[in-house]
């Protein structure tokens, strides 16, 4: 990428940027997603102390998930981590990639932290895909407290850059891709989004 560009330009859609577009077979409005991955540390099942964050399709390129701070997500004594809410941020833009079924990875992310989140809060977190340029997806989200009209305590703007489904297979840990290869479920998965129309 051309490093020269100024951070704040990055996520400002450049001219010729358009509407997104969600993809026929997309999940339908209120429609769980679920997990890309098991061992995933913001939407897995399988990983004990992750976010387990539950995202749903909501209209147009939009979702909203749930994120509950639990004890293991702490930076100050009863207040949750920056970082985890973060990645509760980054997790929610990056489901939006599910309704345009293209496989993304995060390329720039920019946080506000506007209220503390206590330990037990539901975080509410409701996020939409502004535009797309190429390989460049626009979106931005923003994390409430306690319901889905709460007071925002978190919002974030990001762009997330399509890649193939080789951008795992090459650079993950062999053991996990190994694994993920092995797991009927993952691959119908991986392969759902990399045929688009
Ligand atoms: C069978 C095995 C299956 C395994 C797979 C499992 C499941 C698959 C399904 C879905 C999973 C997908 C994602 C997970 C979803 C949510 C989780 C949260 C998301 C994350 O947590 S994900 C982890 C963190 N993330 C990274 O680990 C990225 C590391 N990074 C790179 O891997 C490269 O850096 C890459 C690929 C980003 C780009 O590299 P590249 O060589 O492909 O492309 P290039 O550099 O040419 O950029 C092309 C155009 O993007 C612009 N651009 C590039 N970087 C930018 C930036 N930072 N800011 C603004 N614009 C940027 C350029 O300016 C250019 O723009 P233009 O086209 O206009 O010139």
């Amino acid at each position: 990428m051309s490093g020269t560009d100024e951070p704040r330009t990055r996520l400002t859609p450049p001219e010729g940027a358009v509407a997104p577009v969600r993809h026929p077979d997309a999940p339908a409005p209120g429609e769980l997603l679920g997990a890309h991955y098991d061992r995933c540390f913001g939407c897995g099942e399988g990983q004990q102390h992750g976010l387990h964050l539950e995202a749903r399709a909501g209209d147009g390129v939009s979702v909203r998930a749930e994120f509950t701070v639990k004890e293991a997500h702490q930076g100050a004594p009863g207040l949750a981590h920056g970082g985890v809410l973060a990645t509760a941020l980054d997790e929610t833009l990056g489901s939006l990639n599910w309704l345009l079924r293209v496989i993304a990875v995060t390329g720039r992310l920019e946080s506000d932290f506007l209220r503390p989140v206590p330990l037990g809060t539901v975080l509410h977190l409701d996020a939409h895909v502004t535009a797309v340029h190429g390989r460049k997806i626009y979106s931005t989200a923003v994390g409430r407290i306690g319901a889905p009209d709460g007071p925002v305590a978190v919002r974030a703007d990001a762009v997330f850059i399509e890649v193939k489904v080789d951008h795992f297979i090459d650079n993950g840990r062999s053991e996990e891709i190994r694994a993920a290869m092995e797991d009927p479920d993952q691959t119908r998965r991986a392969r759902a989004f990399e045929v688009n129309p």
